[in-house]
């Protein structure tokens, strides 16, 4: 049976979560599965806004009739075309053959590309700033290139102010009956797995999320409907997560505070870090956190490099280099445009590698990236000798946050 939710009166959310989906985009962890959200907008004129991934094509069709209630559909709006909300454009075209597809060259591009559709006729092609005119309603289309893909645009209800924003603003979450952040833990789950959800999905792209901001600058925003996760109606929760979208995608850290990222094979190294943590912690450090990264997911620690000011890197040399899966972590936190940090080093060798050379050659560019104090260097295990320069280091990154 159909299970949709008004949103107003004319707005009807016809998505649905996929519980069953362990990895988003078979990379990314996700502890309850994965919203995808479509709306039916009902004027003089209807429009179904994006459709959905295929795991959950049962119902939302179901769903789309219903909240039609016998209707044709005018218009299907397809603000990115990505699988998970396009695949169901073939089944909704097979519904409503007459439908006009509203996207832009690019959107149609992809359409052909992906799919097996030829149906040039159906295609609405709109640009940046165009119109639609659904009776009431009125949606304007703003371009957003690469935030996320090339083709994605947003589209904005000129009358309520309603923002339709693709994946930005979107987060790795399922939805249980509850769509609006106001209705969920907020300030826990959403605020952490909106970040996880924009630096792993959108954080490459911080200018191209930025020239959207500015061409939102101005325009009152009473909704912001993405297609994941929770849906922002609350004033104060939708100028968080505009804010937080300014810092992020440049590249600003959230808080001034420490981060440590460590491997560890037979537990020295992380005896070291553990040290550091415990003297900055004396020193009045708070919100210290310190991750393991043989076993904490990446998105997890990408999350958090965007969230921290200063990040501690220790790494024990492994066959005459970087543990592989710390250099992982650093390659995929620069190609996600990581900069803007205060970075610091600690290595570990039994004989001998270039483990710091390398981490240090990651780092060099001093217009992204300040190394705090000396990196520490332990041979095999923490001794009472090596205390002075973990506590130099410590002294070097308090100094630093206190500048
Ligand atoms: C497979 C393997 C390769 C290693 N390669 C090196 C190496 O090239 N150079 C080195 O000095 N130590 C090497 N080590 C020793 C580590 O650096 C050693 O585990 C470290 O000094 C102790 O830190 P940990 O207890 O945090 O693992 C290697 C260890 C393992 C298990």
């Amino acid at each position: 049976m159909h299970n949709t939710r008004k949103i107003t009166d004319d707005i009807i959310w016809v998505g649905a979560t996929d519980r069953q989906v362990q990895l988003f985009e078979n990379l990314f962890p996700l502890a309850h599965g994965m919203s995808y959200n479509s709306y039916v907008l009902l004027d003089e004129k209807t429009a179904l806004l994006d459709t959905v991934d295929s795991s959950i094509s049962d119902i939302y069709m179901e769903n789309i009739l219903h909240a039609l209630g016998g209707r044709e559909l005018d218009y299907l709006i397809i603000h990115h075309m990505e699988p998970d909300h396009c695949a169901n454009i073939e089944a909704v075209l097979r519904r409503f053959p007459d439908v006009k597809l509203v996207g832009n060259k690019t959107t149609f591009k992809f359409l052909e590309q992906f799919y097996d559709v030829h149906v040039k006729d159906n295609y609405h092609p709109v640009k940046g700033g165009d119109t639609l005119e659904l009776g009431k309603r009125t949606l304007k289309f703003i371009m957003a290139p690469n935030v996320h893909w090339p083709e994605v645009m947003f589209s904005y209800d000129i009358s309520d102010g309603f923002l339709f924003s693709a994946d930005g603003f979107g987060s790795f979450s399922p939805l249980d009956g509850n769509l609006f952040s106001d209705e969920l833990d907020f300030d826990g789950r959403i605020k952490e797995e909106s970040r996880r959800y924009f630096v792993n999905i959108i954080g490459k792209f911080g200018s191209n999320v930025l020239k959207v901001l500015k061409k939102l600058n101005g325009l009152p925003i009473n909704m912001i409907l993405p297609l994941h996760g929770p849906i922002f109606r609350d004033k104060e929760h939708i100028s968080y997560m505009i804010d937080r979208y300014r810092q992020w995608a440049s590249y600003e850290p959230e808080q001034e505070s420490v981060l440590i990222l460590f491997g560890s094979m037979y537990g020295n190294t992380e005896n070291a870090v553990g040290n550091l943590a415990t003297m900055l912690a004396e020193k009045g450090v708070k919100n210290l956190r310190l991750y393991d990264i043989s076993n904490t997911d990446p998105s997890l620690l990408m999350s958090e490099m965007w969230s921290y000011s200063h990040i501690v890197l220790a790494s024990p040399n492994y066959n005459g280099d970087l543990m592989y899966k710390m250099d992982t972590v650093i390659r995929e936190a620069l190609r996600l445009n990581l900069q803007n940090r205060k970075i610091s080093f600690m290595t570990n060798a039994t004989w001998g590698g270039a483990a710091l050379k390398t981490m240090e050659s990651y780092f060099e560019d001093p217009k992204h990236f300040e190394i705090v104090g000396e990196p520490v260097k332990i041979s095999s295990s923490v001794k009472v000798d090596n205390v002075p320069e973990i506590e130099a280091l410590a002294d070097a990154i308090v100094a630093s946050l206190n500048a």
